[in-house]
């Protein structure tokens, strides 16, 4: 692990699908796609190692398909990665690859230390719970007990994300897409994670939305300080939030780099396509 790092991840491979000896016996690397075209198996990420860094915004970006959203369930624990290392710059982990540890140590992982906000809230919120109970089921998640502190810590989250507190005890689903995504950033939040992850978090609202959305992460992250993981297919997204960012085609990083520098002169034939479609 790079001794700087909050996180680091070595190596890590996802494929779905059992492979077969066509593939097994080539290296996944020299798949043209991210398929073998012999059994169907597809290896949505490969190869994957990067760092990410105390405070820093780290954007992937790629194509639909070319597995941002796979990496970032491994990630979470959503999906079982098939191989490769996670460690945690954090002393209670040391050197652990955490992608090996129990499912009971892995939920207490996402309790305390990630927060994750999904591109479709249904994933990221109970829809029947009150904003407020949204928030209060992730606190009861990270140890808290007392109701009085639970809702004042709720109410700051609420005013943080600008969900007007007369609807605190509203259950999102009757709320607008936008605000939906505020809730769910606010639950992100409430265990005060060092780590945030955020899958297209932006995608499908309206353009206004979708500024004032991206506008309130920056500004939690100048705030709180937080290191972030941004994935989305959209690199204006991805300009105005990451410092960093990894370009990825077909499960493989192509690029990486200053998002500023990936702009400014993207060395990839596929970047420059990303690039190039912005101007
Ligand atoms: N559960 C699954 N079973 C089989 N293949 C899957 C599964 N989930 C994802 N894949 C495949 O893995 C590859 C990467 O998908 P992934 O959703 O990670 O891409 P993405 O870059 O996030 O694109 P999008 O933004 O459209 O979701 C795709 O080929 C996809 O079909």
């Amino acid at each position: 692990m790079h001794n700087d790092a909050i996180l680091s991840v070595k190596n890590l491979e996802k494929q779905f699908g059992p492979g077969c000896s066509t593939c097994h016996n080539e290296s996944t690397r020299k798949l043209e796609k991210n398929y073998c075209p012999q059994c169907g198996t597809v290896y949505a990420c490969r190869n994957i190692s990067f760092n990410l860094f105390p405070g820093e915004i780290l954007g992937i970006v790629g194509e639909s398909g070319s597995g941002k959203s796979t990496l970032m369930q491994c990630l979470y624990f959503d999906e079982a990665a098939t191989s490769g290392e996670l460690i945690l710059n954090n002393q209670e982990f040391q050197e652990e690859n955490v992608l090996e540890l129990s499912s009971q140590q892995k939920r207490y992982i996402r309790n305390y230390h990630f927060g994750m906000v999904y591109q479709n809230p249904l994933k990221g919120l109970k829809m029947d719970f009150s904003a407020m109970g949204n928030i209060a089921e992730k606190l009861i998640a990270a140890g808290g007990r007392n109701v009085a502190e639970m809702e004042s810590i709720g109410k700051t989250l609420l005013e943080k994300v600008h969900i007007p507190l007369f609807r605190m005890k509203e259950e999102p689903k009757r709320f607008s897409g936008g605000m939906q995504q505020r809730v769910q950033i606010a639950k992100a939040l409430s265990n005060n994670p060092p780590i945030l992850f955020l899958d297209e978090v932006t995608t499908g609202l309206d353009l206004s939305v979708q500024a004032s959305v991206l506008d309130l992460i920056k500004t939690i992250q100048r705030e709180l300080g937080i290191s972030m993981i941004v994935v989305s297919h959209d690199l204006a997204v991805i300009r105005m939030l990451a410092d960093r960012t990894l370009v990825m085609l077909n499960g493989e990083i192509i690029e990486e780099g200053l998002t500023d520098q990936i702009l400014e002169d993207p060395q990839n034939p596929y970047t420059q396509q990303l690039v190039y479609s912005l101007l």
